[in-house]
């Protein structure tokens, strides 16, 4: 319950403080978390076809049917160079690696594919508060941002 006859008065909110709602609205907070995200993706038996590029050898009509390869080495690689600029950039290369299954399987009981189902249903659980606290750390940082303007 409230302490009785507390006032709010004009609370003196400090200037650099990033902080609303107790979550820290940090810009760069998605990197950390989409990179700690990718280790617990790839320690999983389920990303075992998906941590490094298809064998063209293994599949020789992989490119006839898939236009853009992607797999988790590479997302793991582009996010530690920096080439992504936030976390639905990250998201969309994901996404990608499933639905390139998706196309690829002759049949949607095929062994493969189901690994590609239970990972991506894990993914996309633990992605969704990574880029909405992205968003509302960049819609905080506009707002403070604007009235300095
Ligand atoms: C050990 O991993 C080597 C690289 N990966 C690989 O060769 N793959 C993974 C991608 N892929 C499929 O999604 C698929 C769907 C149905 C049959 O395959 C084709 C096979």
């Amino acid at each position: 319950s409230d302490t009785p006859g507390t006032s709010t008065g004009h609370r003196q909110r400090a200037q650099s403080s990033s902080k609303k709602r107790g979550v820290a609205l940090d810009v760069n907070a998605w990197r950390g978390q989409c990179r700690e995200l990718l280790r617990r993706m790839l320690e999983s038996a389920d990303s075992e076809p998906f941590r490094q590029p298809v064998d063209l050898f293994a599949y020789p009509d992989y490119r006839d049917i898939i236009d853009t390869p992607m797999d988790l080495g590479t997302v793991s690689e582009t996010l530690a160079v920096g080439n992504y600029e936030n976390p639905v950039e990250f998201a969309k290369d994901v996404r990608l690696i499933f639905s390139n299954s998706k196309a690829y399987t002759p049949n949607k009981k095929s062994r493969i594919y189901s690994m590609t189902l239970s990972l991506s249903a894990f993914f996309e659980t633990q992605v969704l508060p990574i880029i909405s606290d992205f968003k509302s750390a960049l819609r905080n940082q506009r707002r403070s941002r604007q009235h300095l303007s």
